[in-house]
């Protein structure tokens, strides 16, 4: 499917229930990381949600040296079958598995990624139907390298290269965009994912104790509003006896920039219903999506 036929029929907007799993015990033994996961997975599933999300990095500790050794190789193309029996990724299997056995949708937080040919690390999302298929993926297009003298430093680029492409799925009840954690600084990329009409976009993040107090809330505000879309980040939970302190307080903001839910630091579950009322409402009352001006500036989601 091309991207112009894709982008024909966005799905109607319809309530959905959405869960985050703010994961804790992500240490350095892999198959515990993924037991671990399925588990809140299928906890999760209790709840009856039609979407359940979780964070960022999820089945390695975080940290530019850990990206290398937990890489496995996924192998997914846009647009073309994959076959899940012949999947060298065993995180890939796992999520796969147990998204067929819950019968919801699964946005798989993120995991290292080796790509086959160029041997390149991408920090990756992988989407899952309830079926099991994999249906969508999102490599980190900005990677994080910040250095905040005698707070924080931390450089993906020593390990990491950085995807290359924007990326959306649809589901019987919305279009969501996808982003990882840094990527929510660049706001040209939740601009392309609105315009591409995504109601809602989901990030696995993993904010830090210096970043997340100062930007985690503002940075999914000010998305949310920009765009009028339900915005979510879902963070692993704080281990402060691991090499990298997570923030935590995952959340979902809607379109007026309203706070629906937050975890706090630990492990938990949050759930939502996302009401397609409100996005309508906020589009009809603060009609910005009608205003734009593109004869003053450019639509940075043309011609991509
Ligand atoms: O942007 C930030 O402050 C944190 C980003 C981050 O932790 C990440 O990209 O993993």
């Amino acid at each position: 499917m091309t991207l112009m036929s894709k982008l024909a029929n966005p799905p109607t907007f319809k309530p959905f229930r959405l869960a985050l799993i703010q994961l804790g015990s992500i240490g350095a033994n892999k198959s515990d990381n993924l037991k671990h996961a399925r588990e809140m997975i299928l906890k999760a599933a209790s709840g009856k949600p039609d979407l359940i999300v979780l964070p960022e990095c999820f089945n390695s500790p975080y940290g530019h040296v850990h990206f290398p050794v937990y890489a496995e190789k996924i192998g997914f193309k846009p647009g073309e079958a994959y076959d899940i029996g012949k999947s060298e990724s065993e995180s890939v299997k796992m999520l796969s598995s147990a998204a067929k056995e819950c019968r919801t949708w699964l946005i798989g937080g993120s995991i290292p990624e080796r790509d086959a040919s160029s041997d390149d690390v991408y920090n990756t999302c992988t989407v899952y139907n309830p079926q099991g298929e994999l249906v969508a993926s999102h490599r980190k297009v900005h990677l994080f390298d910040i250095d905040i003298p005698g707070k924080i430093k931390f450089k993906e680029s020593e390990t990491l290269t950085g995807g290359t492409t924007t990326n959306f799925f649809d589901t019987d009840f919305a279009r969501i965009g996808l982003g990882i954690c840094y990527d929510i600084r660049f706001p040209e990329l939740a601009m392309i994912s609105a315009r591409q009409g995504c109601q809602v976009l989901v990030y696995p993040g993993a904010f830090n104790m210096t970043t997340g107090p100062l930007h985690w809330e503002l940075l999914q505000r000010g998305r949310a509003v920009d765009n009028q879309v339900f915005f979510s980040m879902c963070s692993p939970a704080r281990d402060t006896t691991a090499g990298y302190h997570a923030w935590g307080h995952s959340m979902v903001v809607d379109p007026m920039g309203k706070v629906l839910c937050e975890a706090e630091e630990g492990e938990q579950i949050l759930y939502t219903d996302v009401d397609p009322k409100v996005f309508d409402e906020a589009r009809a009352g603060i009609p910005v999506t009608m205003q734009r001006r593109f004869d003053v500036y450019p639509d940075v989601s043309v011609g991509l």
